[in-house]
């Protein structure tokens, strides 16, 4: 393996590698890098933790020491939090040149945001929704001239999940100049790959690493299968004995919705363990001091939807647990990727119940390993059943009593008025659908029935049939 110097970094920016420990280079970074320098555009599939946001940030920071202005790069990426992250690999990195960057996120100040944009820093960081209200409404800023466009997560970027960014990615790719370098990044590319391709246009450098598996071999992969009424005993116990037996780790724990995230870290914190949350329904400001606070080991345990499952990087989690087996395997492949980066060991721990076995099987399908069984004292967990389940039970009443479902449904007809969407005519449109899905479902229902009903008739009369014989049989005989 070279070293950076011979990929074709300058030395000022070799230096500010290695004031970070960043030595050598690893595959995704001598894979891309020259490219990168020499041009191209560039695909880059690596897995989780492998220094994918190195790979991007250094050439570009090569490339701008040698021709200065802004607004010279801009990085899109789908998390608030991300874009801080990467803005802060910039900043670092890029201190010897006096780099100016600029943040552009949902729920934070957008004149301030304004101004910072009309100052023609030379990186901009975005999630593209906020971006994209930048440039719908005002026009103190220009991206006509930029050298690089990257989307960081570029699959999520593309793929219509529950936030879905291609109306805003339209927007952005519209003011962009058509001469520039596109890099894309991700540990999860290949799924998208055509939908890609179409914004890297000009035959893009593509590399992947080649591995059988797809997450990293320092992870070790286990689940427990439980009854989902015994799951929360289990969270308990397993928190409880990684505390016991450790000082210096740190937990992130994955649930399915915002709701749970919150009565599960109620629940956590009269068990008096350290927990903190972050999921979409909380306040910015909050998410990013929350997230502060569990970097500085403040607290040790994270409770977090999948706004989290992508690209944090924080060194101390040692352990994931999925207190839900996600649904597709792609979303696990990042979840578990917030430990076991950069060579570091790290355990990973789904929460299975009997209803999820079909998933786990499609994830280990996916990232071509099995899963091991996570030995665990069942008594000991049993033990403290009642009174985990009690808890659970008192803290969901206690958020009953709060307006958290309220302000849920406010913020959903926020984001359909952001949308341009009528909440009304939505409402009406979810209803009218409910009716015709419980009507399909009730008609499904009755096909079965009749189905069901048709089977048990074929075989009386099977029963029958065999009945008269053996009386034929018995008569003749
Ligand atoms: N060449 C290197 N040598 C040692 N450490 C490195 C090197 N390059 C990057 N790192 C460190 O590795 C860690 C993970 O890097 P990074 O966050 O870029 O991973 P990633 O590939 O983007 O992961 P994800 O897919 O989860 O986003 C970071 O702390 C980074 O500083």
């Amino acid at each position: 393996m070279g070293d950076f110097s011979s990929l074709g970094l300058s030395d000022w920016l070799v230096k500010q590698c290695k004031q970070l420990g960043i030595n050598k280079p690893t595959p995704v970074q001598e894979n891309c890098m020259p490219a990168i320098l020499q041009g191209r555009d560039c695909m880059g599939c690596a897995k989780t933790g492998s220094g994918k946001t190195a790979a991007f940030v250094l050439p570009v920071l090569q490339k701008l020491s040698e021709d200065p202005y802004g607004i010279f790069c801009l990085v899109l990426t789908p998390t608030r939090e991300l874009a801080y992250q990467i803005a802060e690999q910039f900043r670092v990195l890029g201190k010897p040149l006096g780099l100016k960057d600029c943040i552009i996120v949902g729920g934070m100040d957008m004149v301030t945001q304004a101004l910072e944009l009309s100052n023609q820093p030379h990186v901009v960081v975005a999630t593209p929704g906020r971006l994209a209200d930048h440039i719908r409404s005002s026009n103190t800023f220009s991206m006509k001239r930029i050298q690089f466009l990257i989307l960081d997560e570029a699959d999520r970027l593309l793929e219509q999940g529950c936030t879905d960014f291609t109306k805003d990615l339209e927007v952005i790719l519209e003011i962009l100049p058509a001469k520039r370098q596109t890099l894309l990044f991700s540990a999860t590319l290949t799924d998208t790959l055509q939908e890609l391709k179409s914004i890297a246009m000009n035959k893009p450098f593509f590399w992947e690493s080649k591995s059988e598996t797809r997450t990293v071999e320092e992870l070790d992969q286990r689940y427990i299968l439980t009854p989902e009424k015994v799951k929360d005993a289990y969270l308990v116990h397993l928190i409880q004995t990684f505390t016991d037996e450790h000082d210096d780790w740190s937990i992130i724990i994955f649930t399915n919705t915002c709701k749970s995230c919150q009565i599960l870290t109620m629940m956590l914190r009269e068990f008096n363990f350290p927990t903190i949350s972050l999921h979409s329904m909380m306040k910015q400001k909050q998410r990013f001091a929350n997230l502060a606070k569990f970097k500085a080991s403040v607290y040790k345990i994270l409770i977090a939807t999948d706004v989290a499952a992508r690209g944090l990087d924080i060194p101390t989690v040692q352990v994931v647990i999925n207190h839900n087996t996600p649904g597709l395997p792609k979303i696990y492949i990042h979840r578990v990727g917030r430990t076991a980066r950069a060579g570091r060991n790290g355990v990973s721990i789904t929460l299975v119940t009997q209803y999820d076995i079909h998933l786990i099987h499609s994830i280990e399908e996916q990232i071509q390993t099995k899963l091991k069984e996570y030995p665990v004292v069942e008594k000991e967990v049993l033990k403290i059943l009642t009174q985990v389940n009690v808890t659970r039970r008192e803290c969901e009443i206690k958020l009953e009593s709060t307006d958290f479902d309220e302000k849920r449904e406010i913020n959903k007809r926020k984001q359909l008025i952001l949308e341009g969407k009528d909440p009304e005519l939505e409402a009406k449109r979810k209803a009218e659908l409910e009716k015709i899905r419980s009507q399909k479902k009730k008609f499904k229902q009755k096909i079965q029935e009749s189905i069901q009903k048709q089977k048990q008739l074929k075989k009386k009369l099977m029963k029958r049939r065999q009945m008269k014989k053996k009386e034929a049989a018995q008569a003749t005989a």
